[in-house]
């Protein structure tokens, strides 16, 4: 018996770390780098940092793009930390709140030389953990005593990157008897990951066949629209308008995906709001921010699909990549079911917007 915790546990371990503003030991065969995360960063920390070797900050090649900084990494690049600039300089490079008060941040010289991938997976590590994608890190000799003596999370990348990338299995957890507004026939599963990541729900309407394809939503939950009613987007009427179908036709299956602001989380998806303010649209503002305009990980919609025992659906969407993924994850997607719904003054360029970037069918 072992009580070690496992790869997987040490990876929940270290989205934690991040988040508290601790630092986490990323290893590879022959080099390892102490990473943190920008956003959770202290002054103290900073120091402590600074103490143990020169800061460099690494950030996606979306927000270099943004910053005018050369990309020469895969991704990313890696900007040497002036040992006299102080924590507010590390942040106003990481945030864009204040791109446009402050637009010259530069000229910031990007590194060529040297390894990026653990720098990489810092910064797959800080999007997994819902911040801000941009890490502060330093070179480490002798990794394993470092991380020992100071009780840091440790992870070599041969191991932890490809569980990073792979999608976690989903487990029933609960389920029961839910009567609703749309149908009184309701039933609510709720699944859970082996990785410590969100619970997802799937609301099951009236008693679908399991031989035939089932009429089907991938909901990617909106506080603001799906709780508050929002106005910005269409979430609220989409959620509602599916709910409402299956209601009309007593059978159906709405997964409700713990992927808030397209994955990247709800105070991310305040900042984006935030420089919607300022006038960018939904895509530029997830890129000024470091991330890709879609963040999210549909292949969980197909594995809770799967385990409730259907392998095919008349997808209820206008997002041509969702009906792509279910393809790809092998379950089958025998009509699209259009879902037009909720358009207002305030959603009409949010929604011209996804329409024109990102492939929405109109
Ligand atoms: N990052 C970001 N996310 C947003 C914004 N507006 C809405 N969202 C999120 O976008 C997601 C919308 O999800 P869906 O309704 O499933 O999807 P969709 O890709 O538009 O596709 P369909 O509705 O199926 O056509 C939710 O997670 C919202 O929280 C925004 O401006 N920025
Ligand atoms: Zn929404």
């Amino acid at each position: 018996m072992s009580l070690l915790p496992t790869m997987l546990e040490r990876i929940a371990r270290a989205r934690i770390d991040l988040r508290m503003g601790l630092p986490v030991v990323l290893t590879a065969a022959d080099r390892a780098v102490l990473a943190i995360a920008v956003e959770s960063l202290t002054p103290a920390r900073l120091a402590d940092l600074r103490a143990l070797g020169a800061v460099t900050l690494a950030l996606t090649a979306r927000r270099a793009a943004t910053l005018k900084a050369r990309v020469y990494d895969d991704g990313l690049a890696r900007i040497p930390v002036p040992a006299d600039v102080d924590l507010d300089w590390i942040q106003a490079l990481a945030d864009p709140a204040d791109d446009l008060n402050t637009p010259m941040k530069g000229p910031l010289s990007s590194l060529r030389d040297g390894a990026a991938d653990l720098p990489a997976l810092a910064l797959a590590l800080t999007k997994s953990a819902r911040l801000l994608p941009a890490v502060a890190f330093i070179d480490l000799p002798d990794a394993g005593g470092f991380a020992l003596r100071h009780d840091l999370t440790l992870l070599p990348k041969s191991t932890a990157e490809p569980l990073l990338n792979s999608s976690s299995p989903l487990h029933p957890v609960a389920a029961a008897r839910l009567p609703m507004f749309a149908s009184e026939v309701g039933r609510l599963h709720i699944f859970r990951p082996d990785d410590g990541g969100e619970e997802h729900y799937a609301i099951e309407i009236g008693r679908p066949d399991r031989s035939k394809p089932v009429l089907a939503r991938l909901h990617s939950a909106c506080f603001t629209g799906d709780v508050l009613g929002s106005l910005k987007c269409d979430c609220g009427p989409q959620l509602q308008g599916a709910l409402a179908q299956m209601g009309r036709e007593a059978t159906g299956v709405l997964l409700y995906l713990n992927q808030e602001g397209r994955g990247i989380g709800l105070a991310n998806k305040m900042r984006a709001y935030s420089l919607q303010d300022q006038g960018f649209d939904t895509v530029e503002a997830n890129h000024r921010l470091g991330f890709e305009d879609d963040e999210r990980d549909f292949r969980l919609g197909a594995s809770i699909l799967r385990e409730l025992g259907f392998s095919a659906v008349r997808l209820m969407t206008n997002n041509p990549g969702k009906i792509a993924m279910m393809q790809n994850t092998g379950i089958a997607v025998t009509e699209r079911v259009p879902l037009k719904v909720g358009e207002n003054a305030f959603n009409r360029a949010y929604l011209a917007t996804k329409a024109a970037k990102s492939g929405h069918l109109l």
